[in-house]
């Protein structure tokens, strides 16, 4: 457990967004399950990112990194692919990438062997139940504990019709439109709710597509699926993360002048809405090709939906607890159910900061001010809680102590490095 001490400063300057964590999920999955090599450039070894790499050697997929995996560079990766998932390991750790278990379980179910998943942290305590009924009705044996992990899967997918909910997690739905194109059979997936995390579902698609596979989407609603698909082979670059770009955007906007490359303005990340919720906020922030400028501005409250950017809670909290008058957060009640109960764990740790974020069931309200304190805080071992604290800093009359920093490895390993790069100072505090 790391504890650090981040003295209040203004950050300025120029950093490279991380390539993009969902889309490097998903263009390794793609690239597995082709027949032939793909190169992957841009991808970065963070926690979650080695969880799917090491899950796709356990289906028989082949990796090549250029250097040393846990370096934390950003490098190109060769992945030679398996055209139908083989179970080489009867056991995947998942560590804690919800991301890496919800895409890998139907993929493990095209293999009829018997496969336990596993994991660390919350996240043997994520939902899973989308998939529990799909099983019971495909007669899949498996065996949970206590709802949870460790898993234990035996059984085939069959084509046919998956209908699930939409707002429990996305990811259900991008797992089962990665396995059911290689089904002998035509699919369909209907959604009995409504789709929240609507962008995620997009990037699947996309990805799909870029590895020649046909999926008809019908209004997010519905997803026509042929069967004896093949994805193909392909090499390209991951772009920069909207959602790791947040964090120095809000940076930018509360502190000095920061510019942020690699941001395609074209994306289909749904993280992206990040500059026009800061716009709306107040914030001045351009953009020129692949660079957005955030420069220090006076912001205001507004009421925000979080229900299709999610992982942005946290860092908007933040910029909300320092913005004038109220900022409503709505439509956030998945926030619960992520890496830490996120809606607890933001209010709890922005309050001991000084600032005033009350916890709704399913969002915040939070009154802003024009400074935090600053004081004794803890990350709940979420990477974005951890960044978020790192972001309010820049803000506090007195210095943030910090508890578990080392959560940002799951998304960002080189965060605090970035961090330090744009002028921040951190100092490790001695734990004895
Ligand atoms: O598909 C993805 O890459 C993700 C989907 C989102 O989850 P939900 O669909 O559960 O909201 C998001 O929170 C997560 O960080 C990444
Ligand atoms: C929720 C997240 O990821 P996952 O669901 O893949 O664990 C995240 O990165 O914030």
């Amino acid at each position: 457990m790391k504890k650090i001490k981040i003295l209040p400063k203004a950050l300025a300057g120029t950093i490279a967004i991380p390539p993009s964590k969902s889309l490097s999920h998903r263009a390794l999955i793609c690239a597995g399950l082709s027949q032939g090599k793909s190169i992957l450039g841009n991808i970065l070894p963070s926690q979650d990112i080695l969880a799917t790499c090491k899950a796709l050697e356990s289906l028989g997929v082949k990796i090549d990194w250029e250097k040393e995996q846990n370096n934390k560079d950003i490098q190109p990766i060769t992945v030679k692919g398996q055209s139908y998932p083989r179970a080489i390991h009867k056991e995947i750790n998942c560590r804690e990438s919800g991301s890496t278990l919800r895409f890998l379980i139907p993929l493990a179910a095209l293999t009829g062997e018997k496969i336990r998943f596993i994991g660390q942290g919350k996240l043997g305590q994520r939902p899973l139940e989308p998939y529990y009924e799909i099983f019971q009705q495909q007669n899949i044996q498996y065996r949970t504990t206590q709802g949870g992990l460790p898993l234990t899967i035996q059984g085939t997918l069959q084509p046919g019709i998956y209908s699930l909910r939409g707002d429990i997690s996305s990811q259900f739905i991008t797992g089962l439109l990665f396995a059911l194109p290689l089904l002998d059979g035509d699919s369909t997936i209907i959604l009995t709710t409504p789709l929240e995390s609507k962008g995620y579902i997009d990037l699947t698609l996309d990805t799909l597509e870029k590895f020649s596979l046909d999926i008809e989407n019908q209004n997010h609603q519905k997803f026509i699926i042929k069967g004896n698909q093949q994805y193909k082979a392909k090499d390209y670059s991951i772009e920069g993360d909207f959602s790791q770009g947040a964090f120095w955007l809000v940076a930018g906007t509360l502190g000095g002048e920061i510019q942020s490359t690699h941001l395609n303005p074209q994306s289909l990340q749904g993280d992206r809405v990040i500059v026009n919720i800061l716009k709306q906020m107040g914030g001045d922030i351009s953009q020129r090709a692949q660079t957005i400028l955030a420069k220090p501005s006076l912001t205001k409250g507004i009421t925000i939906d979080a229900a299709h950017c999610p992982d942005l809670v946290p860092i908007l909290a933040v910029l909300a607890s320092l913005s004038q008058g109220n900022t409503r957060i709505i439509n956030a009640q998945r926030l619960r159910i992520k890496e830490s109960d996120r809606l607890k764990a933001i209010s709890t740790e922005l309050n001991k900061l000084g600032a005033q974020v009350e916890e709704l069931p399913d969002g915040l309200i939070i009154q802003g001010r024009e400074n935090l304190q600053g004081g004794e805080v803890d990350s709940w071992n979420d990477h974005r809680i951890a960044m978020a604290l790192a972001i309010a800093s820049i803000k506090c009359k007195e210095p943030v102590i910090m508890t578990n920093s080392e959560a940002v490895t799951k998304s960002y390993p080189y965060f605090w490095r970035d961090f330090e790069k744009l002028g921040g100072e951190i100092h490790e505090c001695n734990m004895g």
